[in-house]
């Protein structure tokens, strides 16, 4: 698709690792990332949202370096643009942001530039920029991913059926995902590896069989990161009985936090949305959605 009138970019947001699979899971939440573009003289972004109205509104914009930088890697120079940005996803609180802002730029640079990228050429793009892929294959999927990376190669699978709610807890304050890796140990020793992978392995297992419990069990037995991270997250002990004791299953770190996130069975998740707006007034409680479309470019008439 080349740009002749307006086209929407629209980009969910998205949760990554459930617990123990670090670097590898994600989910796809009903949270998005809109840009609304048209031809212009020069690249032009702008925003309503007080959260993204200060950002850089040229090319040095991240969404339009992403996207410049995507179709210059197939010999296209991208004619400029002007884009309205708006987000309902908040910045570095671990609900992907970041990601589905890389997202936006790759699907701009194939929606403007005509690149024709197929879904799995937009994943390895958008996890070289992310460095993982379960917040971006979230992103471009929807759904459930699980995907595996090394480098020049991201395998992943996706799944649509997933009967469960979803609770988020979302404090004021950030927490950038850089400084939440950098308390992550750089190694981990061959028993430790073991217990981890095989606590991720379980838990997709128990997620497709839909044994709850024993999802929920795997999710809060992590051995990866959130052992490392829980010091920067407050209340994540208090979070964790209060999100049992109202119809959670499994709670973890939502990425790489501070959001805490909760799964419920079906018709639960309101009950734990009050309970938490009483014993967290701070925080932001929310019932989200699961997306199941992922990213997606629509093409508006002026
Ligand atoms: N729409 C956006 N436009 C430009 N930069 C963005 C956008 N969304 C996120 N970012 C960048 O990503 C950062 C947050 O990324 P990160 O720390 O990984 O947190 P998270 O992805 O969990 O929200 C922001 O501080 C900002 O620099
Ligand atoms: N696997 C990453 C996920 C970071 O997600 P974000 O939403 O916090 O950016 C990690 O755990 O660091």
């Amino acid at each position: 698709m080349t740009l002749r009138d307006r086209l929407m970019i629209k980009v969910p947001a998205s949760t990554a690792n459930l617990g123990p699979g670090f670097d590898s899971m994600g989910l796809a939440l009903d949270l998005y990332l809109t840009l609304e573009i048209e031809k212009s003289k020069e690249w032009h972004c702008y925003s309503f949202c007080e959260e993204l109205k200060d950002f850089p509104t040229g090319e040095d914009n991240y969404i339009v370096k992403v996207a410049l930088q995507t179709a210059a890697h197939y010999g296209v120079e991208l004619s400029p643009c002007k884009i309205k940005v708006e987000s309902d996803i908040p910045l570095a609180r671990g609900l992907g942001s970041s990601a589905s802002a890389i997202v936006a730029g790759i699907e701009l640079a194939d929606a403007v530039g005509g690149l024709h990228l197929t879904k799995q050429q937009k994943l390895l793009h958008a996890t070289e920029w992310e460095g993982h892929p379960d917040n971006v294959g979230a992103s471009i999927y929807g759904g459930l991913v699980i995907g595996c990376y090394k480098q020049n190669e991201v395998d992943m699978l996706s799944f649509t059926n997933l009967p469960i709610e979803v609770v988020v807890l979302i404090p004021q304050e950030i927490l950038l995902t850089k400084a939440s890796r950098d308390v992550l140990p750089e190694s981990y020793t061959r028993q430790e590896a073991i217990e981890a992978s095989s606590t991720a392995n379980l838990l997709v297992g128990a997620l497709l069989t839909q044994n709850w419990e024993l999802a929920g069990k795997m999710m809060e037995s992590d051995r990866f990161h959130q052992p490392y991270r829980k010091s920067l997250i407050q209340g994540y002990d208090e979070i964790e009985q209060m999100a049992k004791a109202n119809g959670a299953f499994g709670t973890a770190l939502s990425g790489a936090g501070p959001t805490m996130i909760c799964f419920t069975e079906k018709g639960r998740a309101a009950g734990l949305v009050k309970a938490f707006e009483t014993g967290f007034p701070a925080m932001t409680a929310k019932k989200l959605l699961i997306d199941y479309i992922g990213s997606s470019v629509i093409e508006l008439v002026k």
